[in-house]
């Protein structure tokens, strides 16, 4: 198991074991009655994990050891500019041409892991690395070299470097389209072994004909705007692509039917899906027209490789440009490949010089950004937040968690949470609210303190539903300023009994509230009660019959145990009816001043909650 919690938690857990100055070698009372846990040492921060021998319930300690990198594999050949940035931050091993068992061998030293798409990166490698991969960072655009699902369920992030190959391969799709019109690779290799072929070489012209791009999205459209250029008439089949987009450059969007049935030319430029995993087949072939010529710098995926064989051997296919091939390198004898009227270049899409520093710098950022914690803009597997959105939702993410925190705490041992739901309640559109990343705080808040198993941003739903845990959302728009993002985060947990009772609301839940306050985040309903305690510390939640001198009794008997009140609200039905006090504390206080608490004869029951 990890012990650490998010990208970011790394940091807060950083900053606050500097401020209370934890040390491996330093006693503390909170280490009494708990078990240690494997240690593991990450990017500066070495995290000893202790669990609590009684309760399954972990407490984690972060001590900086101020020397200690993050440690990057470099799997393939990466820009010497993105090597340098990494090396800015991290222990850098660029260790190439690495079999699968060697990957796997050295990826459980590693912290982030970046390839091209000569690595496969499977479910093994993350089942290797045991947690402590955080991050594989793809620099390029195809994604299909690294195992998603596996990538989630691990928790591990994976960004890729999605723009700066985008010219590069599509001049490589241009070049390809124009060497197979006019033979010249075939050319090329005959004036090479001495022969002087004038007619066997007679090519076709570009312009006006028609060249369908399958695929219109970055570098599908760069090609289509340079086809343009070359008199072709453009045309676009892509289920996902804005028509406007198309318009903008004169490209009439079609069905896919069309698009291959009226191409002269066409060229592949959409990623390999399992919708999209051999496309052009036997049956599409036939629909062709015939003569047809075809160019891929996409993925060799998506065509049947043996039934384009076919198709060349019949003459529906005149010629086929390939840049990327099902396995790649292909075998030598590949039918394929050795067809006179295949032109192949070995996936060279993306491998210009200004392409791979540009790629190498997207994705040293994105990975170092990562292992800061911060959220990735090219996330591939997880919810991408813009940095002033994030801004904005950092106090409600820190509300967030605490409150699933909370709520699962109050729930009686015996009782399986299974069924949550989430209220946000604001004065904003519901579409300028993107609840990803408050539902993934909410859900690493309610299963951490339960739980091994670690969550992040990444793994949140996967996780919950791993566990049979339904969230269910609700937003509630309120009259009012939307200056902030939200007004309040209600959680409630259904079909459950709870040890403290009054958390119970009318509706038969398990219900906590919480507002951001001046940017701290607070407690403001458990149950019916209205209360008001920041979330810092822990809490301890106390209903009592409402009359004077309550707050004393406690307090006192917090300041003979030497425990620091930094919060403490009442909140009542009625005076001198039943109370719930809420009491923010420093420090964990002693068994004995628990039971004292609960021995005064006005309070009904009470509960201590960790945060
Ligand atoms: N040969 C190389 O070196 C090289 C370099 C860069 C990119 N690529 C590959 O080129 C492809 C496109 O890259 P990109 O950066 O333009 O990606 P992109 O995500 O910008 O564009 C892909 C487009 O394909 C569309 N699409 C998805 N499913 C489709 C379907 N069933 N039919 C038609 N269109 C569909 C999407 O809507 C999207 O617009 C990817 O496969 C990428 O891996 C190869
Ligand atoms: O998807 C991509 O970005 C291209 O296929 C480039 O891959 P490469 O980085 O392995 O050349």
């Amino acid at each position: 198991m990890s012990t650490l919690t998010s990208f970011g938690d790394i940091q807060k857990m950083a900053a606050s074991a500097s401020s209370t100055s934890l040390k491996p070698s330093t006693p503390s009372t909170t280490i009494s009655g708990l078990r240690r846990r494997p240690l593991s040492t990450t990017f500066g921060v070495t995290t000893l994990s202790f669990r609590r021998l009684h309760r399954d319930q972990p407490c984690r300690f972060v001590v900086l050891s101020m020397d200690a990198k993050p440690t990057i594999l470099v799997a393939e050949k990466l820009g010497e500019a993105g090597v340098k940035l990494l090396k800015e931050f991290a222990n850098v091993d660029c260790s190439y041409n690495l079999s699968p068992e060697e990957l796997c061998t050295k990826i459980s030293l590693c912290d982030a892991l970046i390839v091209r798409s000569g690595t496969k990166v499977s479910r093994e490698v993350f089942e290797s690395s045991a947690g402590r991969l955080k991050v594989v960072g793809r620099a390029g655009v195809g994604i299909d070299n690294v195992d998603l699902a596996a990538a989630t369920e691990h928790g591990c992030l994976v960004v890729n470097a999605p723009t700066a190959n985008t010219v590069a391969a599509a001049e490589h799709g241009i070049a390809l389209l124009t060497a197979m019109a006019r033979n010249i690779a075939q050319a090329d290799a005959s004036v090479k072994a001495g022969k002087w072929l004038r007619s066997k070489y007679v090519g076709v012209s570009l312009v006006g004909k028609t060249l369908a791009v399958l695929g219109f999205g970055k570098v599908g459209s760069e090609v289509a705007r340079r086809a343009k250029g070359l008199g072709m008439h453009v045309i676009a089949h892509d289920p996902y692509a804005p028509a406007d987009r198309a318009r903008a450059i004169g490209v009439e969007l079609v069905s896919f039917d069309e698009a291959i049935a009226s191409a002269d030319f066409i060229s592949l430029h959409m990623p390999l899906t399992a919708s999209t995993s051999k496309v052009l087949n036997d049956e599409t072939f036939a629909k062709m027209k015939k003569g047809v010529r075809i160019v891929n710098v996409a993925r060799g995926g998506v065509i049947d490789e043996e039934a384009l064989v076919k198709a060349l051997d019949a003459g529906i296919v005149a010629q086929a440009a390939l840049d990327v091939f099902t396995v790649e390198p292909p075998a030598k004898d590949s039918k394929l490949v050795q067809h006179e009227n295949v032109t192949a270049t070995p996936h060279l899409g993306a491998s210009t010089m200004e392409a791979q520093e540009g790629v190498a710098i997207e994705i040293a950022e994105a990975v170092v950004g990562a292992l800061k914690g911060e959220l990735a803009a090219t996330a591939v597997n997880a919810p991408m937040v813009p940095a002033q959105v994030l801004t904005e939702l950092k106090p409600f993410v820190a509300l967030s968690e605490k409150l699933g925190r909370l709520a699962v705490q109050l729930v009686a041992g015996g009782t399986g949470v299974k069924t949550v739901k989430v209220t946000y309640a604001s004065a904003r559109a519901p579409d300028d609210l993107d609840t990803r990343l408050l539902r993934a705080m909410i859900t690493k808040g309610l299963i951490e303190p339960i739980s091994s198993v670690f969550v992040n941003l990444v793994n949140a739903d996967f996780t919950a539903k791993q566990r049979g845990l339904r969230i269910t959302e609700e937003r509630v728009f309120l009259d009012g300023s939307p200056e902030s993002p939200l007004e309040l985060i209600q959680v409630q947990i259904a079909n459950v009994e709870s040890k403290f009772a009054s958390a119970i609301s009318d509706s038969g839940e398990i219900k906590v509230e919480g507002r951001v306050k001046d940017g701290i985040p607070h407690l403001t309903r458990v149950g019916s009660f209205e209360v008001d305690v920041s979330l810092e510390g822990s809490l301890i939640l106390c209903r009592q019959v409402d009359q004077p001198g309550m707050i004393g009794k406690v307090g006192s008997i917090l300041a003979e145990d030497n425990v620091n009140v930094s919060f403490m609200s009442v909140g009542r039905i009625a005076p001198r009816k039943q109370a719930v006090m809420a009491i923010g504390v420093d420090e964990e206080p002693s068994k004995q001043a628990l039971k004292k608490i609960g021995e005064i004869p006005a309070v009904e029951e009470f509960v201590y909650l960790k945060l």
